[in-house]
Order: C-alpha cells, then sequence, then structure tokens
C-alpha cells in the first residue's frame, strides 16, 4: 500500500467503527485500538497534508444521527474531546496551554462518565428540551425519552438563568445494567455487551416506556448561555442548587487543581478507585476552570482546546488458549468458553473468558495453544481481544472446530438464520435444559417454590423421579424422604411449596414455562391480552405482533413454541393438576385513583399498611415509599415521621387520612 491507498483505508475502516459504534451500539474493536488507529490517520495527515480528506475522521465528531428522530441545531457545536494516555501527553498538553496563557492556570478534574452526551436546554425553569450531540452542529431531539431520567430535573429550584443550556452524560448506572441483563438471560434474550452502548442505544429507543425502565442516570457537567459565572467550578456547585445531579467534591468526582502533578494525584487514585464506582468512567476529564481563559484558548475543528481527557487503559494480559468447552442453556443455547492458563488480571486471577458465539471465534480466528489477550472491562466475565500471530508462528496451534452435536445429549447442533448463537433443539430429552428448566420454573420470580433448590432438583432427576416441570407435582413426601438428606420437615415444607404454587397467577405460570424471549414483562403483556392459555395457543402471528412490546422476534418465539406437540402434552399436564392457566378477573378492580400516586405512612385503625397498598393499587393508583413532587396525596395515620410531614407540605403533597382516602374510593 502507498501513503494514499493507506490514508484512504485507515479512513474507511475509522468509519465503518463509528457507524457501528455511534449507529448500532456496537463496539468492533477495542476503544484503545480505535484511538491508536485515530492517532495513526492523524500522525499520517500531518506528514501529508495534500493527502488528507477534508472529512476525514480526524477532523469530525463522531456522528449518531439515526433520522428516527427530528434533528436540531445546536446553538453552540457539540465538540468531542482530544484524548491522551499518558502524563507526557498531557504535560504537551499543558505547555501548548502556557504558550498562549502567561499568568497561572486553573484545571478541574471530573471523571469520564462512559455514556452519551446530552445538552438539554431549560426554558423559565422548566426542560424543553433535549438533543444528542450528534455531528457536533447538529443532533437529535429524545426530549420525550430525557424526561423519563428521574435525576434530570424537569422543573429548577431557586434562581435560575430565563433561558439557558446544561450539558452532561447520561448513562447506564452498573446495577440496572446488570438487572437488566439478568432478565434478559432469564428470558433467553442475547446479552448487552456493556453499559455505555447499552445507554446510548436505549436513549434512541422509539419507546418512551422502555427507556424509564432501564432506569437511565445523568450526570450534569457544564452550563451554556449565561454569563451569571465567571469559572467552571462555580456553575457546577451552583447547577446542584437549581437541583441538577452535577458531580460532588465530597465524593472527589470533581477537583480544583493547580498543577500536572495534583492532575495525577486524581488520575491516580480513581485509577484503582473506579472499580467501586457504581458506574463506569473510562477516564477523567481536565480542564481550563475561568472562562475568560477557555476563550481565549478557543476550539479546534474536533475538540475543546482548554479540555482534554485522559483514558484508562482497559487491563489487559496474555494467557494461553488450552481449551474451548461448551454451555448448554436453560434454553439450548450454545455458549463457548475459553479456558485459559490462569493469569492475573485487574486484582483476580482468571481461567476463563467468554467467547458469546461461533461468529466470535471466527471473528478472531483463535487456535488451540494460541497466545491471546485477555482484557476485563465493565463485564465480569473477561473476553479475548486479539491473538498473538508471532507466537502462532513458532508453535503449534490448531484452530477452533466448533462443536456440531450438544456436549450433553448428543443431538446435532441448530443456528437459526440470521442468529449468531447455536441451540441445541433437544429441549425435551437433553440433562442441561431438563434442569435449567426446572431451576427456572420454582425461581422467585416465577413460581416462587420454597424449599428446593438446584441441588435437590439434580438428585430428584437423578433418581427419575422428575424429568419435567408437571412431575414436580406428582411428588409424594414418600419419594422426597427416601432421598438422602431430607428430613421430614422439610420434605413436607417441599409438598407445601409444590401445592402453593398452584394458586400463581396465569402470568407467572407464562413466565415459568421459559418460552424463549418471554420474560416476566413479555409474560404480563401476553397474559394481560390473551387472558387464557387457549386464546394465546390459537394466536396468529399477526395477533400476536398488536400486542404491545411483542415484536417479531417473541411473536415468531411463542408460535414456535406452541406448534411443538411435547409443549402442548406438559402444559395438559399442568393444567390436569390445577395450575393456572386463566387470568382471574379481579371484580374489585377500578380506575379511580388512575394517574394518582400515594405515599402511606404511620399506623392506622381499621387498615393494615399492606392492605391500603392493595387498595390504592386495585383502584388503578400507584404507590410510592418516597415523596417526590409527583406524590398526590400522603395518608397519614398515627405515629407518623414528622419530617416527611414536613416534607409533604413543603412540596405541597395533599395530605388525608385513612377515613378521608375510603371515602375516594365510594
Ligand atoms: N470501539 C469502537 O469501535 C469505537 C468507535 C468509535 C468511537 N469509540 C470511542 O469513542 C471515542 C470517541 O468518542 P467521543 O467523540 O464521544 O469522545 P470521548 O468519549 O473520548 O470524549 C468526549 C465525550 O466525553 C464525554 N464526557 C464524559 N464525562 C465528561 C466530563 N466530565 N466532561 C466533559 N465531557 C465528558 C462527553 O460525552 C464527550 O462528548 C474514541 O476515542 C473511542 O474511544 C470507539
Ligand atoms: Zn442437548
Amino acid at each position: 500500500m502507498n501513503i494514499k491507498e493507506k490514508i484512504e483505508h485507515l479512513e474507511a475502516e475509522l468509519e465503518r467503527f463509528n457507524h457501528a459504534y455511534y449507529i448500532n451500539n456496537q463496539s468492533l474493536v477495542s476503544d484503545l485500538e480505535y484511538d491508536l488507529l485515530l492517532k495513526k490517520l492523524e500522525s499520517l495527515e500531518k506528514e501529508h497534508p495534500d493527502l488528507a480528506s477534508p472529512n476525514s475522521p480526524t477532523k469530525r465528531v463522531g456522528g449518531d444521527i439515526t433520522k428516527q428522530f427530528d434533528t436540531i441545531k445546536h446553538k453552540l457545536p457539540m465538540l468531542s474531546l482530544a484524548n491522551t494516555y499518558s502524563k507526557e501527553e498531557l504535560t504537551e498538553w499543558e505547555t501548548r496551554i502556557k504558550k498562549i496563557i502567561e499568568h497561572d492556570v486553573e484545571y478541574i478534574c471530573e471523571l469520564k462518565y462512559d455514556g452519551v452526551a446530552i445538552g438539554i436546554q431549560y426554558v423559565n425553569g422548566e426542560l424543553y428540551r433535549a438533543v444528542t450531540r450528534g455531528d457536533g452542529t447538529q443532533g437529535e431531539d429524545v426530549t420525550k425519552n430525557v424526561r423519563t431520567i428521574k435525576s434530570i430535573p424537569l422543573k429548577l429550584k431557586g434562581d435560575y438563568p430565563q433561558d439557558f443550556e446544561i450539558r452532561g452524560e447520561i448513562f447506564m448506572p452498573l446495577k440496572n445494567f446488570k438487572a437488566l441483563n439478568q432478565k434478559r438471560e432469564a428470558a433467553g434474550e442475547e446479552l448487552y455487551a456493556n453499559p455505555r452502548n447499552t445507554a446510548s442505544g436505549t436513549l434512541k429507543s422509539l419507546n418512551s416506556k422502555v427507556v424509564a425502565q432501564r432506569g437511565l442516570d445523568c450526570f450534569l457537567y457544564g452550563v451554556y448561555g449565561t454569563d451569571l459565572f465567571e469559572s467552571h467550578y462555580q456553575s457546577i456547585l451552583k447547577t446542584k442548587d437549581w437541583g441538577f445531579n452535577s458531580p460532588s467534591p465530597e465524593k472527589n468526582y470533581i477537583k480544583k487543581v493547580n498543577s500536572i502533578d495534583e492532575i495525577m494525584e486524581f488520575i491516580q487514585y480513581w485509577n484503582s478507585e473506579r472499580n467501586n464506582l457504581p458506574f463506569e468512567i473510562d477516564g477523567i476529564v481536565l480542564k481550563v476552570n475561568n472562562y475568560d481563559t477557555q476563550k481565549i484558548l478557543g476550539y479546534t475543528a474536533k475538540n475543546p482546546r482548554w479540555a482534554i481527557s485522559y483514558k484508562f487503559k482497559a487491563e489487559r494480559a496474555e494467557s494461553i488458549l488450552q481449551e474451548v468447552t461448551y454451555q448448554v442453556g436453560r434454553t439450548g443455547a450454545i455458549t463457548p468458553v475459553a479456558n485459559l492458563k490462569p493469569v492475573l488480571l485487574a486484582g483476580t486471577t482468571v481461567k476463563r473468558a467468554s467467547l458469546h458465539n461461533a461468529d466470535q471465534i471466527a471473528k478472531l480466528d483463535l487456535h488451540i495453544n494460541d497466545q491471546v489477550y485477555v482484557e476485563k472491562g465493565g463485564e465480569i466475565i473477561p473476553k479475548i481481544v486479539g491473538v498473538n500471530l508471532a507466537y502462532r508462528k513458532n508453535n503449534t496451534t490448531t484452530p477452533i472446530q466448533f462443536i456440531q452435536t450438544c456436549p450433553d445429549c448428543g443431538t446435532p447442533l441448530t443456528r437459526n438464520e440470521g442468529e449468531a448463537q447455536h441451540y441445541c433443539p433437544n429441549d425435551i430429552g437433553c440433562p442441561t435444559q431438563i434442569l435449567g428448566k426446572i431451576e427456572h420454573f420454582i425461581s422467585r420470580k416465577a413460581m416462587n417454590i420454597d424449599g428446593i433448590g438446584p441441588e435437590t432438583i439434580v438428585l430428584f432427576h437423578q433418581k427419575g423421579l422428575i424429568n419435567n416441570v408437571a412431575d414436580l407435582y406428582t411428588l409424594t413426601f414418600e419419594d422426597i424422604i427416601d432421598l438422602d438428606r431430607v428430613a421430614d420437615k422439610s420434605a413436607n415444607n417441599i409438598i407445601k411449596g409444590i401445592n402453593l404454587s398452584k394458586t400463581k397467577e396465569f402470568e407467572k405460570v407464562l413466565f415459568a414455562l421459559g418460552i424463549r424471549y418471554v420474560g416476566e414483562t413479555v409474560a404480563k403483556k401476553l397474559a394481560k391480552y390473551f387472558k387464557n392459555i387457549d386464546r394465546l395457543m390459537q394466536a396468529t402471528f399477526e395477533e400476536l405482533i398488536v400486542v404491545d412490546e411483542i415484536g417479531e422476534r417473541i411473536a415468531q418465539s411463542v408460535i414456535a413454541y406452541f406448534q411443538n406437540p411435547k409443549h402442548i402434552d406438559l402444559i395438559q399436564q399442568l393444567q390436569k393438576q390445577g395450575l393456572q392457566f386463566n387470568v382471574i378477573e379481579n371484580l374489585n378492580e377500578t380506575s379511580k385513583l388512575e394517574g394518582q400516586t400515594f405515599i402511606i405512612s404511620g399506623v392506622f385503625e381499621t387498615h393494615s399498611r399492606e392492605e391500603l397498598k392493595h387498595l390504592i393499587e386495585e383502584n388503578g393508583g400507584k404507590n410510592t415509599s418516597s415523596i417526590s413532587k409527583k406524590t398526590n396525596y400522603l395518608i397519614a395515620g398515627d405515629k407518623m415521621g414528622p419530617s416527611k410531614l414536613e416534607k409533604a407540605n413543603k412540596l405541597g403533597v395533599k395530605i388525608i387520612s385513612e377515613t378521608e382516602f375510603i371515602q375516594m374510593l365510594a
């Protein structure tokens, strides 16, 4: 390749990565690899300015315009940040500043939140519009989605400017990310790769309800369009008074400093502490504090000159790929797992890395006995990010052949068109699938059968007592007491728990069946819509997809499930045992309290708190556990805490007695 071709090739590659990252929320390479390629292109362009294209990715902000939302022009461009990976590069940045600014410069250190940028305009103290960064000049109007994020105020407090913009980062807290993936796992869905890409995909969701459920959060770190302040730091402290979730100095999320050494201290602190944060950061951001100084320094086409980021390198280790083993999931999905020579990484010994699916193996062109690079990002299980090809030249390695039959039952694997995952189709006879399905069935969110754990299930299965979930209901006290280690009392508990599960609502039963892609929420929607199993079994594809939140993939999976005679047989057995396959209509339900939110506090004369909560829900109202502006009523009983009362009064929440509440239902 000559230089021109090299530049063109790099440009095309970076464009491809940008598109995947900003539009499809996928990382095809690691951030470090991306940044190295970009720097390579930058230096080639510097040496050969005549060959540089005016639209090069080195000169443009990576754009997220999907055309699914209205585009809005930014009043002030929304730029990216130049990035550095070392103290030397930071020092170079400071030297460039010092060439222009003669006096001492104050810097602000902040966390670099790993999410998506947002600009929010407030007019007369109310959230007016929220726009994504887009291509830096214009972004997309995602106001409706941003309104669902609880930490972003809809109305401001205090002495705010009449019209201004605040910018920040929307991200997904780790807890919510893990919960979301757990739910997806329970529904047999592919897991999301990392919080950043999930946050960015969620923000661009066309259904605001989905956004609300997923629990995005936001930190705000820049005020624009007002001349109230002299410095960045001053403005950030003030935005807290207006009601914003801005970074707090108490937690060391933001710090004012005067030298590179102090900056390095902040960086080192967070490089080790970042694993204890409830959200992900990918580095530190440094900003010149004084606004006048910022103005003098100005901008390049892509970045402000007064700010820079210091990015953490994902921790990486080298190891040898010794073997690939295959796990069978509850829904039959096959997951290849890399077994590595144990190696220390980010403080823990790593022996395994996830390989996701056959495509992943092919993409890395993995061989057994390869020397591989392992990284630990936000995910709990580390992943293989690359192979040392030089090592392969001098060692014997063998290409990996993806298995063709199930490691558990020997059935030939299948792979649906357009899907990355292989499946074992023998869902009735494959031991891991049998056990996985029963474990899912008895789990807390499904049938919630107390007294049985995974080990008991294995034991029952080994003794030939259960082969599917219907067999649970034919277990007798004698069957159970015969097993090792089971005492009278626990045998009784098991039987009791199994019997009690017969009263579980239809939606729980539907979820417990473990139909691929039918998670808790989907099961609820399907139960509510079709009311009973017969109607659901007869539903056509067209009938299914009109249901809220049911897409093509779920509809196809539901249809495929009911086409299998073995599943029909199982359902009939469960019906015979008396499980609920109908929605029991609650005759007490009304919509009298629709749209009203209640909080209950204190002790009451005629109803327990639980009863009151139940009455609220039955009549279409909502319960909350903490008072906010959105709370409509506080039902006050005896011994109510004075702080609650004070807060309710302050926020204008109406305070009512138990009797007054009951009158609302009359
Ligand atoms: N892996 C891939 O395939 C791939 C592809 C494209 C981009 N990327 C990654 O994305 C980077 C480019 O993305 P970018 O342009 O958004 O730059 P960036 O993420 O490196 O930095 C700029 C962004 O940082 C965010 N930010 C977080 N905390 C901040 C704070 N306290 N103050 C100010 N800003 C803060 C803002 O959203 C801002 O837009 C690349 O360097 C690369 O690491 C990766
Ligand atoms: Zn199998």
